[in-house]
């Protein structure tokens, strides 16, 4: 694939761009695209799962952030990913914590951040790496963080703006492809009560997933499954690893999956597959 396919995710922390589409920006990278990663807090807030990082946490040292930066280099790495952004530079949002803990009120938090002057560092961005595609969560910001929600926010009204002449500074581009990510209740169904971490009964149990009928776009890149566990190993303060499974500080096993879903919201549907999805985000 020519490096003139340009792909840009927007992620909210560092951990969720190998959880959720790790494959698929791996897969990408290898074939020659030119693939950037937005990051926009630095995690600040997290849980730590390693006792020998405890002292890192908020509460704590309160130097959890930059531990998380390194992490997120080394699953970049790990991934073939070499163009890595933090939204406005590295700490200028902080991690809002889970929705309704008293974080969500810091007025440095990302929830908090003003949407225009973070849409507006997102054009910077757009403008420069000039993607066809665009690639963050839907509106509920696939689980409910805030951080999450207010990803999709910025990242959609960034879309609405680039192409247009009288906003901002730089020359227009207008991505034609604005996807979210996306988890087909099947996926929950084969996964709940599997593997070697703590088990949910049911796909309800994991507190995300979509019907199959709204996933329009699926990515198969198995072959780069490997990739994606080395950079979900990378964050090791956020997730553990066995085999092809991780889990969250919650202890709840989730399946890596080296096809990863996702809806497209705007843009012309490519070539669609036997089973009616496109697989492939640049059509
Ligand atoms: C995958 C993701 O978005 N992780 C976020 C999330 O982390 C969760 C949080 O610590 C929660 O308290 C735990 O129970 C849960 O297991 C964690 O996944 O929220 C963090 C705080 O905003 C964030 O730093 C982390 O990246
Ligand atoms: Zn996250």
């Amino acid at each position: 694939m020519p490096r003139d396919q340009r792909i840009l995710f927007v992620h909210a922390h560092p951990d969720d761009e190998s959880i959720g589409t790790g494959a698929t920006m791996a897969k990408y990278a290898a074939e020659g695209a030119h693939v950037c990663l937005v990051t926009c807090t630095l995690g600040e807030e997290g849980d730590v799962i390693p006792a020998d990082s405890w002292h890192l946490a908020s509460a704590r040292e309160n130097r959890l952030g930059p531990y998380r930066e390194g992490e997120l280099a080394r699953a970049c790495a790990a991934l073939g990913v070499d163009d890595h952004r933090f939204l406005g530079g590295a700490g200028r949002w902080r991690d809002s914590g889970m929705m309704g803990v008293p974080t969500n009120d810091n007025p440095a938090c990302f929830f908090r951040a003003d949407l225009d002057e973070a849409a507006a560092e997102l054009v910077g961005i757009v403008r420069e790496v000039r993607p066809q595609v665009i690639v963050t969560y839907d509106d509920n910001g696939y689980y409910g963080h805030p951080d999450h929600i207010q990803a999709h926010r910025v990242a959609w009204r960034a879309f609405e703006k680039a192409g247009d002449p009288s906003y901002g500074t730089g020359e227009p581009w207008q991505p034609s492809r604005f996807y979210v990510t996306a988890m087909p209740v099947s996926e929950l169904k084969r996964a709940a009560g599997t593997g070697p971490f703590d088990r949910v009964r049911s796909a309800e149990d994991f507190g995300f997933g979509i019907p199959d009928e709204q996933v329009t776009t699926q990515i198969d890149a198995t072959e780069h499954l490997d990739a994606k566990l080395a950079a979900l190993r990378a964050h090791r303060t956020q997730l553990s690893v066995e085999g092809s499974f991780f889990a969250l500080s919650n202890n709840v096993g989730q399946p890596a999956l080296g096809v990863e879903y996702y809806t497209l919201l705007a843009g012309e549907p490519g070539k669609l597959d036997q089973d009616g999805r496109e697989t492939d985000l640049f059509g």
